[in-house]
């Protein structure tokens, strides 16, 4: 997949072959706004207030609490962007923004395009880091609406997810105890626990995500089965041989090398034999000797936000390797954005 400009006739199709427009306008201004009116739009409430029926501007902006004129400015670069659809002087929800962008449904993603106004502002100082070359610390400096749109946002992209994840994940026969680091809303270990009727979890992040996520993990009334643990896994030990399994999902992009290997030297003393670490991390940039623009893009906004960047199956599985870990073949979830879960096991 990729995202950019598309021509949508045989001239403009053209014009972008030779070079012929000044695309760095377009892939700036173009994207930026892009990005700003759908936002704008999820946080006014302007697709829920289309759940109901197609209305028109003035209704929608009766329903939004929002400015008439301005409304009516937005709504048509929305119908032109597939977002919308028009009904004579009406609007109405397109298939795109049903299924994704209204609260109610069980796809929807607007807690994490909330999430987006706090990282597309870390963006706005990539000249910085590229001056600087020290990464912009994502986890300290959010408020407790970000750290509410952060949790929100991470448990929505599970949706769907989490009991193909949960299926790839190894679980060894009679597994009573799992840690789920990084483990936020804690949807990937309900879902694991579910799957394995023996198995309990502890839930560990931070304590500002746990503040955060404990109402999120509450919704799935797993009771004392998946708990919560506050803490800093860089810095916090996990003890010995007490659990069977352990993940690290969408976090080991937030640390870099040398704290992954510590990491996962402390995982595999904390693992009972026969036991298993899984590590389940975005594709990195470079996959099959091409780089693929997402990947690439998205390495780029790890490295500036966090510590590291994208890790490769090969990077995860040498942390297990000299951990003393044996790792297993690579599994590439496609259907998951790509996830790759690099698993190693623990010698009986
Ligand atoms: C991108 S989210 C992934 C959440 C979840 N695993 C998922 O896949 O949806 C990263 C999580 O790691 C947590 N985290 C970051 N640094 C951490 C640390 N040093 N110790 C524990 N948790 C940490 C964050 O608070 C956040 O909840």
């Amino acid at each position: 997949m990729r995202f950019g400009l598309m021509a949508s006739n045989p001239l403009e199709w053209l014009l972008v072959k030779f070079n012929l427009i000044a695309r760095p306008v377009l892939d700036t201004q173009v994207a930026g706004t892009y990005a700003h009116a759908i936002m704008a739009a999820v946080k006014v409430g302007l697709f829920d207030a289309l759940a109901a029926g197609p209305a028109t501007a003035e209704k929608i902006a009766a329903s939004c609490g929002t400015h008439p004129d301005s409304t009516a400015k937005l709504l048509p670069a929305l119908a032109a962007s597939g977002y919308l659809r028009t009904r004579g002087d009406q609007y109405e929800l397109s298939p795109l923004s049903r299924k994704w962008l209204v609260t109610t449904s069980p796809h929807a993603v607007n807690d994490k395009l909330m999430l987006h106004y706090y990282e597309l502002g870390l963006m706005q100082r990539a000249d910085e880091y590229l001056r600087s070359g020290r990464p912009l610390d994502f986890h300290t400096g959010m408020s407790d609406e970000v750290w509410d749109s952060y949790q929100r946002g991470m448990k929505c992209l599970t949706t769907g997810q989490t009991n193909m994840v949960a299926k790839a994940i190894p679980v060894p026969e009679g597994a009573t105890d799992m840690l789920d680091i990084g483990g936020s809303h804690g949807a990937y270990s309900v879902a694991l626990c579910r799957r394995h009727p023996s198995l309990r979890a502890v839930v560990f992040d931070l304590p500002d995500a746990v503040r955060h996520a404990a109402p999120l993990l509450a919704e799935e009334g797993m009771g004392d089965r998946v708990r919560h643990q506050a803490g800093n896994a860089l810095t916090d030990d996990f003890g010995e041989e007490c659990y069977d399994t352990v993940v690290i999902i969408g976090v080991a992009h937030h640390f870099s090398d040398e704290q992954n290997r510590e990491l996962t030297a402390k995982v595999a003393r904390a693992l009972r034999p026969g036991g298993a670490y899984t590590i389940a991390e975005f594709p990195a940039a470079s996959g099959g000797g091409k780089t693929q623009q997402l990947a690439a893009l998205r390495d780029f906004y790890f490295a500036l936000a966090s510590e590291s960047g994208t890790w490769s199956p090969s990077q995860m599985a040498s942390w297990q390797r000299a951990a003393g870990l044996r790792p297993a073949k690579p599994v590439r979830l496609a259907a998951s954005g790509g996830l790759n879960l690099q698993s190693g096991y623990k010698p009986r």
